[in-house]
């Protein structure tokens, strides 16, 4: 449940309850409605004092960041966007933010299309790709490939529970790639067929595992069983710095609802009636794909083994990690 401070903007609380109940998904759109809600709090804010200012943005950030866990590219925007924040008045710190917000923005768009250009090239003309789950980043190299004048053809997880499979199969049919939607049971079977396995990543830790929606750590040791390579789109925004200190990523449990509703439980315990607690549901969202089921990592700044993104992380964040809401 999204916590409701008197010093956060609705329209904070309306982008938060939609990342929650995922109206808004996905990593890079996440990053991207952080960015945009932080700058629609400075915009709004009231606050006369500069320090009131910065703790609303910081109530705002702290808001945000409490809606999922799994993917970093959430803190990581927060803080790109606070550590915007300067000036000794209130309206320098409003156009301050407002403008690092829109920086980021600009920034997360330019990073999608370059990793797009570079993910491109590992594509071939007639080449069949296998996805999982729905990933702008992952899109972005079919979409620099088609652009380029390669003919492709897709085969579609399903992507159980919440089968973000069928937005994937929208976005491919809209550019006209022949799709094969499956079962993610018949992934196995129908990597015969497939060229490459192409993922995104909610987050990247520093040795190199992917963690992703849920089923793509078995698709990825399929895929090396059956001689696939195993392509993940994402932007440095989803390398995880906690993890260069030892922090494993929080993978994100939900609801039950997801995976059975109120009328199959019942049916399922119809013997032991609602107080059968022995009829447990597990539903993670994401897990954890080791490093070497995984060829490449496809970033805006080059494609890079697993095994040395912690050099590139160590480029981008140093040593200076914190809670995104702390100065
Ligand atoms: O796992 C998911 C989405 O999970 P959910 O639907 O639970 O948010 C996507 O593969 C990554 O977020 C990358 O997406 P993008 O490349 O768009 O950032």
């Amino acid at each position: 449940m999204v916590s409701r401070q008197s010093d956060v903007d609705p329209a904070v609380i309306e982008t938060a309850e939609d990342i929650e109940a995922m109206r808004i998904r996905g990593a890079a759109t996440i990053a991207d409605a952080a960015a945009e809600a932080l700058a629609t709090q400075a915009k709004r804010s009231a606050a006369t004092e500069p320090d009131a200012f910065e703790r609303q943005l910081r109530a705002a950030a702290k808001t945000l960041y409490e809606t999922r866990p799994t993917a970093v590219s959430l803190p990581n925007a927060l803080r790109y966007v606070l550590r915007g924040m300067d000036g000794e008045t209130v309206s320098d710190r409003r156009a301050t933010t407002i403008a690092r917000a829109e920086e980021f923005q600009r920034e997360l768009a330019q990073a999608q299309t370059t990793l797009g250009t570079i993910g491109s090239n590992r594509l071939c003309d007639g080449d069949v790709v296998m996805t999982h789950c729905h990933s702008t980043d992952a899109l972005a190299c079919l979409e620099a490939a088609l652009e380029d004048g390669k003919s492709l053809e897709a085969i579609v997880k399903e992507t159980r529970p919440r089968k973000q499979g069928h937005i994937t199969a929208r976005q491919l049919r809209e550019w006209d790639v022949p799709v094969t939607l499956i079962v993610d049971n018949a992934a196995r079977r129908s990597l015969d067929e497939a060229d490459h396995v192409l993922v995104g990543a909610d987050s990247i830790a520093a040795d190199g595992s992917v963690i992703n929606k849920i089923g793509t750590s078995g698709l990825a040791v399929n895929a090396r069983e059956r001689g696939v390579p195993v392509m993940v789109a994402a932007q440095t925004i989803k390398l995880h710095p906690d993890t260069m200190t030892g922090h494993t990523v929080e993978i994100e449990m939900r609801d039950d609802a997801e995976v059975l509703s109120e009328e199959q439980r019942a049916d399922i315990a119809s013997d032991a009636g609602d107080a059968d607690d022995g009829l447990v549901v597990e539903n993670p969202a994401f897990d954890v794909t080791p490093p070497r089921y995984v060829d490449a990592i496809v970033t805006e700044r080059g494609q890079f083994p697993p095994e040395s993104i912690v050099t590139l992380m160590r480029d981008l964040f140093g040593d200076a990690i914190g809670e995104p809401w702390e100065p």
